[in-house]
């Protein structure tokens, strides 16, 4: 029997394709997962809307959330902070769904440490070469800029030992399919675990 839901946390490099596959798996139709909105203090972009793509805030109120320990954790990105809000993480897990957390990772790492039990999947791309030729074509970079991200990504990588699982980001449609998968695999595996340990103590 499920009782919590699982944690599920998806990181990576900048311009691995994070965003490109969590917007695909959201909108498979059916999808299971509950996706955590973040706060962020970046300015909203064309087309974004406040309380859907991210909960807007200016860096007081950012900050404030921060010092009432609103936050699972946080991460300053680009200049601008970025962090999920905890109460509703534990409020869905607590109700039995999955939530989905698209995160870079000095926040993953955060989640790692207070929540152990989530399950860690880092998007890994096919080649540095063609991380840096992503991050080059999304052209929302200077020059220099694209230069210090290759720097980070390396020593981002470097990290993926922390993660329970390593996809490849090669095709979106086949990162999602190892991604549904992965979760599928691990549901069977923990209930499995769970219900023989039930057993095992209605036993003694
Ligand atoms: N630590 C942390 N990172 C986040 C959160 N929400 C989004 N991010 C990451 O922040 C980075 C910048 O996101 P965004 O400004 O939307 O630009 P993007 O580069 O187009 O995805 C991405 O790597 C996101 O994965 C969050 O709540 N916490
Ligand atoms: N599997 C893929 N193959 C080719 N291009 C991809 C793939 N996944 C993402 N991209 C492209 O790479 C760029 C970076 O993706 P994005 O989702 O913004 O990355 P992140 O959220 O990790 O920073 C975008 O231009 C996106 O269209």
């Amino acid at each position: 029997m499920r009782e919590k839901g699982l944690l599920i946390v998806l990181s990576g490099p900048s311009g691995v394709g994070k965003g490109t596959v969590r917007k695909a798996i959201f909108s498979q139709p059916g999808t299971a997962f509950e996706y955590s909105i973040s706060m962020t203090t970046r300015l909203p972009r064309h087309g974004e809307v406040d309380g859907v793509d991210y909960f807007f805030k200016k860096r007081e109120e950012f900050e404030a959330l921060i010092e009432e320990g609103k936050l699972l954790e946080y991460a300053e990105f680009v200049g601008n902070y970025y962090g999920t809000p905890v109460d509703y993480v534990r409020e869905t897990i607590d109700s039995g769904k999955d939530v989905f957390l698209e995160i870079e990772v000095q926040g993953a790492k955060q989640v790692r440490e207070k929540f152990p039990e989530g399950l860690f999947i880092f998007l890994a791309p096919p080649s540095l070469t063609e991380l840096e030729s992503r991050i080059v074509t999304r052209g929302t970079e200077t020059e220099e800029a694209i230069k210090g991200r290759m720097k980070v990504a390396k020593e981002e990588i470097e990290l993926m030992d922390l993660y329970d699982y390593v996809v490849e980001n090669d095709h979106v449609d086949a990162a999602c399919a190892r991604i549904n998968a992965i979760v599928i695999a691990e549901h069977c595996r923990r209930e499995r675990v769970a219900v023989l340990y039930k057993k095992m103590l209605e036993a003694e």
